[in-house]
């Protein structure tokens, strides 16, 4: 179901700010909000994508907190029936990502180095590479995987923002993710400004939101139904 949402948007920098607040005023920790952001993408997953129509689901994971969405996401789909195959080529030290894979490992989920072929292989993409800190010409190993997203014939979610897109300005205008127009879009908390360019289906995940953080930005917390992590907007997150 489709809902009202009128078309605040949160700037990059607003995004950094508001990540702060919720672990600052909102007391949430890194590994919550992680936690909300991939059971938000899982669940969207699911709706787009339901095991009938195929299990196998690539998910290529950059690194940083992006990446660290799909490997939450990659979890919970794994659960529900799904078989994730993880391409996470630039593997973060850091704690929390290594009880990620070391969680994914003990459900088996395999991880590849071979974007190209685990892509022949799957029946849908999860795009977990950048997000709301990705800046300047994308560097290796991801030009080949970005312009492999764009010609996929698979449908490809992304998580947070099209990897490759400027936060503000949208699609680039050269280089690997000119003309990459991933089939759907998670918009984690707020979607950013670059959905004004985004034309595929959109979903919101943010059920977690406080009131009084919502109105520091000025934003409006949506409708979600029953026990849903994801709602629904038009493509630019306007209001229907
Ligand atoms: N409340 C929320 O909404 C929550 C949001 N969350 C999620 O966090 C995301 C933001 O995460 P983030 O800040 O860690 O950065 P992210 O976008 O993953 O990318 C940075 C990495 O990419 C790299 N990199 C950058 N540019 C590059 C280039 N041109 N070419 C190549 N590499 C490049 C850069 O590497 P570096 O160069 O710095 O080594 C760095 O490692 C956000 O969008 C949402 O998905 C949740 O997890 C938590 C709650
Ligand atoms: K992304």
């Amino acid at each position: 179901m489709l809902c009202a949402y009128s078309h605040q948007t949160l700037s990059a920098k607003n995004a950094i700010a508001l990540d702060k607040d919720l672990m600052s005023i909102g007391a949430f920790s890194i590994d919550q909000l992680m936690e909300l952001a991939g059971l938000s993408v899982s669940q969207a997953v699911y709706r787009l994508h339901p095991l009938g129509k195929g299990k196998r689901i690539l998910i290529a994971c950059g690194p940083g907190n992006n990446g660290g969405d799909g490997l939450v996401a990659a979890r919970h789909l794994s659960h529900y029936g799904y078989q994730p195959i993880i391409y996470y080529p630039k593997q973060s030290k850091n704690e929390l990502y290594q009880r990620l894979v070391t969680q994914l490992k003990n459900l088996d989920v395999p991880f590849t180095e071979d974007f190209q072929s685990a892509l022949r292989e799957s029946h849908h993409v999860v795009d977990a590479i950048f997000g709301f800190s990705f800046s300047g010409d994308v560097r290796e190993p991801f030009p080949s995987v970005i312009e492999a997203l764009k010609t996929t014939s698979l449908p490809v979610t992304s998580v947070d923002a099209p990897s490759s897109w400027d936060i503000e300005e949208g699609p680039p205008k050269s280089g690997p993710g000119k003309d990459f127009h991933p089939t759907a879009l998670v918009s984690l908390t707020a979607p950013k400004p670059l959905v004004k360019w985004f034309k595929g289906r959109h979903f919101l995940g943010g059920r977690f939101l406080s009131p009084e953080i919502a109105g520091k930005y000025n934003l409006d917390l949506p409708e979600y139904s029953g026990i849903d992590q994801i709602v629904e907007l038009g493509p630019s997150g306007q209001k229907l």
